[in-house]
This record gives structure tokens, sequence and C-alpha cells, in this order.
């Protein structure tokens, strides 16, 4: 049987300033740090060993996962960094606060734009001076590829491909696997693995720091879920 990590960056700058991130590559706060050891210091403590980790290019994240294996003494294992383990990408709210859109576009609208399923938030450009066209970490996708603004559907649609191609085979083989990740990344697993529906996702939150183990049964089949 394996086991199967999630964890959510801890809190990152951007969290604590209430503003919407996606893919801007915002710093870990210190309160963050703090929980991605506490994380590594549950993970330690619950006897958990991994074969590999994943997490996404962005440092919120690959700093989570580095705090917490280096707190747990398993900085060695394999990683994979990739995109498609990013955030959902917030188009052009990217940067905006969170309680001055909902003064400026109503509470309804910004909850909307924060938890629907498939409705997308507003777009930012590819000539946009802050689009993922610019950046040199992205190069590899194909232009028509990179988002200018994501809603959990979409993210979805390019998370899964990667638990398909990866995640998915290293349990099949046995592995216990480390994802560490984003709020709206981990939402779109959760909710292909939990098979949940696109109106119930609208409700489940992932807390920052913290991780979620699930046990799985040879055929993926979740035995048990755990919050530590
Ligand atoms: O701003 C973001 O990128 C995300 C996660 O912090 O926010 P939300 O919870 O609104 O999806």
């Amino acid at each position: 049987m394996a086991k199967l990590v999630f964890i959510r960056h801890g809190q990152s700058e951007w969290n604590l300033e209430n503003l919407f991130t996606g893919w801007v590559d915002v710093n870990l706060s210190e309160q963050g740090v703090r929980e991605a050891k506490e994380a590594g210091r549950k993970l330690k403590a619950a006897g958990l060993e991994f074969d590999q980790a994943y997490t996404s290019v962005l440092k919120r994240a690959i700093k989570t996962l580095h705090f917490a294996l280096e707190e747990s003494d398993q900085l060695w294992i394999p990683e994979t960094k990739t995109w498609r383990l990013n955030e959902r990408h917030y188009g052009a709210l990217q940067g905006k606060n969170k309680a001055v859109a909902a003064e400026e576009f109503g509470d309804e609208q910004v909850h909307i734009w924060r938890r629907s399923y498939d409705v997308l938030p507003p777009l930012l450009s590819a000539d946009d001076e802050g689009s993922a066209a610019n950046d040199r970490r992205y190069a590899e996708l194909d232009e028509r590829t990179v988002p200018g603004g994501e809603n959990l559907k979409v993210t979805l649609e390019r998370v899964i491909p990667f638990w398909q191609d990866h995640i998915a085979p290293d349990l099949l083989a046995g592995k216990n696997v480390i994802v560490a990740a984003h709020g709206n990344s981990l939402r779109a697993l959760t909710k292909y693995i939990e098979e949940i529906s696109d109106e119930d996702i609208m409700d489940v939150e992932m807390a920052t720091g913290q991780p979620v183990v699930y046990t799985l049964d040879e055929r993926l089949n979740i035995i048990d879920k755990e919050k530590l």
C-alpha cells in the first residue's frame, strides 16, 4: 500500500498581504517557513518515508518541500519540478488585493472568481509585462499553452496529465510520494482522486503547511485519509 502526501506551501508573503498570487513567484513568509518545518516534524513523527517528491516551479512550494524534507531527514530523495503543479494562473487579478477587489467588483463576483469550477478570471495578455510568456522557466511551453488566466477546470486539465504520467505510475510501483504544491493545483488533484463534484469542490480548502496523507491500495483506491 503506497502513501501519498499532499502539502500546500506554507504561508507566502502574498498570502499574508491578501494578494491574488497565481504564477507570481513570491517567497514564504516567516510564518510560512515555520509551518513548513513543522510539517516536516509531523512527517517524521508519523514515520513517513518517501521515495519521490514532486513540486512546482514556484519557490514557495519548492522551499516548503525542502524545509519539510530537511526536518524529516529526507532531503536526499529524488525530486521533480514541473509547471503543471503550479498554482492556478490568476490572470489580470495577480497582484491585486482580494479585499480591494471585493469592494470594486462585489463579494459574490470575487468568490466566483476564486472558487467557481469553470469561470475564468480576467485574462492577462501575452504582451503584458507580467505574462509567463516572458519568463525563461516557461520557455519550453508552446505559446498557446502559456495561460493568460485559469479556472480550476483548466488547472485540472493540465495537472492530471502529470498525475497520469508520473505520480500514479510511482504509486502503482509501490513508491511513497510527496507532492508539495498550491491551494488550487492540490484542489484539482484532490477533486480528481476523491471524485468530488464540480459543485462540492467549491467548499474544499487546503490549509497552508498541513500534510494530507492518503493510503492507497494497489489500484489506487483510497483506503485512508488523514490530516497531520
Ligand atoms: O492567490 C492565490 O494564488 C490563491 C492561493 O493563495 O488564492 P485563492 O485562495 O483565492 O485561490
